[in-house]
């Protein structure tokens, strides 16, 4: 039976909400993993959730990454674990030197807090791997440094490796390089994402007729983890 971690920092606040989705919604076992741990073992996948890990002292997830389960985390990474960071988790990501590039101040230096549109450019991960080529849906972002900044070389790699994963879909809520609010890692199994998935798992929590395909990124890690554990 797949186990998922969800890391959790002083300041995270969408931990619960992940919680929540997993156990009750998917039905799979995720526990939560506090920041001092420095030794994990028994878990399939990882997920950074979003919040404000440490208050964004300094900038948003740079004293997160530095925390003992970030260390164990990139090692699980290397390893080849699946690891999920969302929006506060990105961040941290990105610090923690797991995916390339750079998440800045929103080009309206304003914190943005609403419904966007996503399209699927990366149904290969296991993140996305239960959508459809180039599927949109419908997902919420909250943040104030969601914008993804790289440089040019980074940026042509990220498309040549297909490293690109969710794209904004009419829609430039923070200025984005690209319009890139999803990326992965070479390997494809660290991902990072700005969208809050967790808010839109169930069609209760749904804007007017925006659905809650964004589930399908929690379930597409579950079928992952439970190919791998019968192969
Ligand atoms: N919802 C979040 O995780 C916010 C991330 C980060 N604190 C920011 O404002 O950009």
């Amino acid at each position: 039976m797949a186990k998922i971690g969800i890391v959790v920092f002083p300041g995270s606040n969408c931990d619960r909400d992940v919680h929540h989705v997993l156990n009750n919604v998917i039905g799979v076992q995720a526990d939560f993993l506090w920041h001092t741990k420095d030794r994990i073992s028994s878990y399939d996948a990882m997920i950074i959730p979003g919040g404000f890990a440490f208050g964004d002292r300094l900038r948003a997830g740079i004293i997160a990454a530095h925390s003992p389960i970030i260390q164990e985390v990139k090692r699980m990474a290397k390893d080849g674990m699946p690891v999920l960071g969302i929006c506060n988790g990105f961040q941290i990501l990105v610090e923690s030197g797991l995916l390339p590039g750079a998440l800045m101040m929103n080009d309206s230096l304003r914190f943005v807090c609403r419904w966007t549109k996503v399209e699927v450019k990366n149904n290969k991960t296991p993140f996305t791997s239960q959508f459809a080529p180039k599927q949109t849906f419908a997902i919420p972002v909250a943040h104030g440094e969601g914008r993804y900044m790289a440089d040019s070389k980074i940026i042509k790699d990220l498309k040549k490796k297909n490293q690109i994963v969710l794209q904004y879909s009419n829609d430039d809520p923070n200025g984005s390089t690209n319009l890139i609010a999803a990326i992965c890692n070479e390997e494809g199994n660290v991902m990072g994402m700005m969208p809050h998935p967790e808010r839109a798992s169930e069609s209760i929590l749904a804007a007017e007729g925006a659905g809650n395909d964004a589930i399908t990124i929690f379930r597409s890690l579950v079928s992952n983890l439970k190919q791998k554990a019968i192969a």
